[in-house]
């Protein structure tokens, strides 16, 4: 099959999407010698309107797996926004460390349903911005080299393709069935939906990073330490506040994470389907 352009497709609040998502892409184009492009929709200003592909385009799309899925605050934009129109699409998710459960399936049938050619598809461990014991520094130089020879063999595929073959079979349950529950310590369900980052005082600065890096616009820039909206637990103000001054206290939340430590360190594998 002729592709003229590779894509990379993400949502990456803290980066690890981006860097797994990219580092496929950009060995897909240079293989197949064409151009990529990147359309990051992490920010709610890049969110608008919808993003139509062409049958010549190589999509690699990515989300973090949030709770086993695709993060539900961005699953009505991915099913709304995107219009594959014939185009080849490999789905990826990135996870930290536990299981992607069913966040590849799921992303696997929206790419499906809006037009696009499922070719290949992987699920990939990666630091999890709860703890950096889970995961921790991941993708290493190992990762990164078999995300690249993964990019390297899906071109191979498309290249040799004559025909555009069945959807790719991924691990999942078909149809895609509930969130991942987050326990506790104590083996109970950890309910932290309404936990919002604090800011210490005596740290912030007000200088406003953590404001132009939330990708639920809920940080007001003129207040930055506060939350005002919606708050999906990312981590992206956390990591990017220069100070150090967000954090967490609530204490199911941090009940969960203690339970992802004691039970989540070994390390994961990556997973591909080609
Ligand atoms: C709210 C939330 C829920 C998560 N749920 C899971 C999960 O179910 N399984 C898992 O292995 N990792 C889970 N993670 C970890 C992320 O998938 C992982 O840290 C990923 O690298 C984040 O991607 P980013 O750096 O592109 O933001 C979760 C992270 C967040 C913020």
């Amino acid at each position: 099959m002729k592709i003229t352009k590779v894509w990379a497709v993400y949502f990456s609040p803290t980066g690890n999407t981006k860097k797994v998502i990219t580092t496929m892409a950009k060995k897909a184009a240079e293989v197949l010698s064409v151009p990529m492009e990147t359309f990051d929709f992490t920010l709610p200003e890049n969110r608008e309107g919808v993003t139509s592909f062409e049958s010549e385009d190589l999509v690699f799309f990515s989300t973090p797996v949030y709770a086993g899925r695709i993060p539900n605050k961005m699953l009505p934009y991915v099913q709304s926004a995107f219009e594959g129109n014939g185009a080849f699409a490999v789905p990826v998710s990135v996870f930290g460390n536990r299981n992607f459960d069913n966040g590849l399936i799921e992303l696997r049938n929206e790419l499906e349903l809006h037009g696009f050619h499922t070719i290949a598809a992987a699920g990939i461990p990666t630091e999890h911005v709860f703890s950096n014991k889970l995961a921790t520094g991941r993708p290493d130089a190992d990762d990164l080299a078999k995300i690249a020879e993964f990019g390297e063999k899906v071109a191979k595929k498309v290249a040799d393709m004559t025909e555009i073959p069945a959807k790719i079979e991924v691990r999942g349950d078909d149809p895609v069935t509930a969130y991942y529950t987050p326990l506790g310590t104590d083996g109970k369900p950890a309910v932290f939906l309404k936990a919002k980052p604090k800011t210490d005082p005596e740290k912030c600065t007000k200088c406003g990073i953590c404001a132009t890096v939330c990708p639920m616009g809920s940080i007001p820039k003129d207040a930055p330490d506060t939350c005002t909206g919606i708050c999906i637990k990312c981590h992206a103000c956390i990591k990017a506040c220069p100070a150090g001054a967000k954090y967490f206290d609530d204490e199911a939340f941090l009940s969960h994470v203690e339970m992802l430590k004691q039970n989540y360190q070994r390390r994961a594998e990556a997973e591909w389907f080609i």
